[in-house]
């Protein structure tokens, strides 16, 4: 539904202080305020009633309360709003628009943290806030946002009525933005020195805030609002800048002149109902510009500076005119609702909802890209697991064979052991000779002798002539020696094969764990196991590899230690064989003396029985 308010134009007025130049020239205070909205002149001739009157003691913060705050509250819900300062050079239009920033800040700046207080505390609503900053120089639009831009164009359609062609607008998101942005334009602004004013305005500047609100829940409409906060230049006299003034300053003044008597004659063609002559607002650029605002529907708030000085009576008096008639004009107010798909707040949640849609798009593009990704990676993985288990069979079927040496090995060594059960019949016979049949069929060369065997040969060998006990001979000492020095090597032999054998076992033992480990990669190849679990089962394979070789390296060096021994152990044998012939010469030599010594007793016992 439209929402619309019929109301008449706000208009106050302000009167400034005397100026230093008026003071000097001896000037008088001839308007002052009688009641707040009435001002009179010192005679009460003149009298006339606004909204409100200022005095010299206001500060800017109060007339902004009373004559902004409303206004720009409009703006934040949809509706148009004006705001613009009307007087004679240096009446103190700029002083009340601008101001000081930090110690007497004028009307703009306190306008820009009323919007940006009000979106903060608008929970329930979402903005849109854009600013342009132009000015009306010598009949001339330019950007004072960007200074290139020069004499821009205005074009006017239906829908969206008056507009600048070009005009920098920037979306602002703070106030400390907008402010930086109104200083770049400051800097910008054509500003002169004149015999009334320092820093007086040569030209109209327009700064322009579009407010977009949208409720943030449900509705799709979006509301529209123009706020123009307007410092008019000052109506100027020739005495302004006196005889010496140059040619461009005229110029400006005839611009600003013509400007303000077209604007003049607009409100007062608005505030005459009854003439239907066509209103001028294409006279001047800065009725045109207007037009949207004066034509109706804009809350407009008129703020008029006057000096109190008898010396501008007449352009005071010319001031206090144009406000009366301003003030009779009435504006109907419509709330910009719409929907159009122009507006910037619609125009971005547009791109948004299309960028987030193309963002989802984009993740779930990049989800299937990771998946295969990741199934090319499995594949990869299952590659390397079928390669690694392929290394890990053949490493087995190495330790296997390994294996199998080992035992051959073992089982050789073991042949090297005998007891003295295997020995004893075989060697010895019941005489005590030696079975010299068993020890050239080799039966010496292949068996080590155990400490048994020994004992029975050191009696019959340690014997004397008469048949009693000899000790050890130095002869026999050495053979015994020798056969302890081959005990000895029997119980490091005994250690090494125990050793081996039990490094057998843990091979057999990892062997088999070995063997399930790859019992389950061939049962489920990858099936039902992550990528982790796959890896860990490689990890474990190969740290069961490495064990495995470094076992195997292990065997391999006790193996090159025991063939050492065993090669060592096997010379000691051949010493031992060696001695047992020595011995053996020397038993048969004692065996053949004991035999010459018996028949020598046999042939004197005979002699003897001869001679008795
Ligand atoms: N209410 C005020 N209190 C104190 N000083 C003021 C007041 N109004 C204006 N002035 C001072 O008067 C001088 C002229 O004011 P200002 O520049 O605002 O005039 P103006 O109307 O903008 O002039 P112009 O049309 O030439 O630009 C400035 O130095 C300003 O500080």
């Amino acid at each position: 539904m439209e929402q619309k308010t019929i109301e008449n134009i706000t208009v106050s007025v302000r009167i400034r202080p005397l100026n230093p130049r008026e003071l000097a020239s001896g000037g008088e205070k001839i308007w002052e305020n009688s009641g707040s909205a009435v001002i009179k002149d010192k005679t009460g001739v003149r009298s006339f009633i606004y909204d409100q009157v200022y005095t010299e003691t206001t500060d800017t913060q109060e007339i902004f309360i009373n004559q902004g705050v409303e206004v720009i509250e409009k703006c934040m819900s949809g509706y148009n709003g004006c705001i613009f300062c009307y007087g004679q050079t240096g009446s103190g239009k700029t002083h009340t628009m601008h101001g000081v920033r930090k110690t007497n800040p004028g009307v703009v700046p306190l306008s820009i943290d009323y919007i940006f207080n009000t979106v903060q505390q608008s929970s329930n609503k979402e903005f849109l806030i854009r600013c342009s900053y132009i000015e009306i120089y010598n009949e001339s639009i330019n950007d004072l946002l960007n200074q290139s831009l020069l004499n821009l164009q205005i074009a006017e359609d239906k829908r969206n009525g008056i507009k600048i062609i070009g005009v920098t607008e920037e979306v602002c998101t703070s106030s400390a933005q907008v402010n930086s942005l109104l200083a770049i334009g400051e800097k910008h602004k054509n500003i002169a020195s004149t015999n009334f004013n320092q820093r007086s305005s040569r030209s109209h500047s327009i700064f322009r805030v579009i407010v977009e609100s949208k409720n943030t829940f449900g509705c799709t409409e979006v509301a529209v609002a123009t706020l123009n906060l307007i410092d008019l230049a000052g109506s100027e006299s020739a005495n302004v800048h006196g005889p010496t003034a140059n040619s461009a300053r005229s110029k400006e003044m005839k611009c600003i002149n013509r400007s303000l008597l077209t604007l003049g004659t607009v409100i007062m063609r608005l505030s005459d109902k009854k003439n239907n002559a066509p209103i001028p607002y294409r006279d001047s650029k800065l009725t045109r510009l207007l037009q949207p605002a004066l034509e109706g529907n804009s809350k407009v708030s008129i703020i008029c500076n006057i000096s109190p000085c008898n010396d501008a009576f007449d352009e005071t008096l010319s001031t206090l005119k144009f406000a009366q008639r301003a003030k009779k004009i009435k504006q109907v107010i419509v709330k910009n609702d719409t929907n159009d798909s122009k507006t910037l707040i619609i125009k971005y949640e547009k791109e948004i909802s299309e960028l987030q849609g193309r963002l989802r798009e984009m993740e779930e593009r990049m989800l299937k890209e990771e998946e295969s990704a990741r199934s090319i990676d499995k594949m990869k993985e299952i590659r390397m697991i079928q390669e690694e288990k392929e290394r890990a069979d053949a490493n087995l079927e190495g330790i296997l064979q390994e294996k199998i040496r080992l035992q051959q090995e073992l089982e050789r060594l073991k042949s090297f052991i005998i007891c003295a059960e295997d020995v004893k019949p075989k060697v010895y016979s019941e005489d005590g000779s030696l079975d010299l049949a068993s020890r050239r069929s080799g039966f010496f060369h292949s068996k080590t002798l155990h400490a048994k065997d020994l004992k029975l040969v050191e009696p019959l060998i340690g014997k004397d002539d008469n048949g009693n006990e000899k000790t050890k001979s130095k002869v026999l000492d050495e053979p015994f020696k020798k056969r302890r020095k081959v005990n000895r090597h029997d119980t490091f032999l005994l250690k090494g094969i125990d050793n081996i054998e039990q490094k057998l076992s843990i091979m057999e033992v990892e062997k088999t764990d070995f063997e399930d480990l790859l019992k389950i990669n061939d049962s489920k190849p990858n099936n039902g196991l992550t990528i982790e679990e796959l890896l860990k089962i490689i990890e474990d394979q190969r740290k069961t590899i490495e064990n495995q070789k470094s076992i195997i390296e292990k065997q391999r060096y006790e193996k090159e230690c025991f063939d050492k021994a065993f090669e060592e152990m096997n010379k000691e044998i051949e010493d031992k064989d060696e001695q047992i012939e020595i011995l053996n010469d020397e038993l048969k030599l004692c065996r053949n003396n004991l035999a010459q010594l018996q028949n020598k007793n046999r042939v004197k016992k005979v002699t003897n029985k001869i001679s008795i």
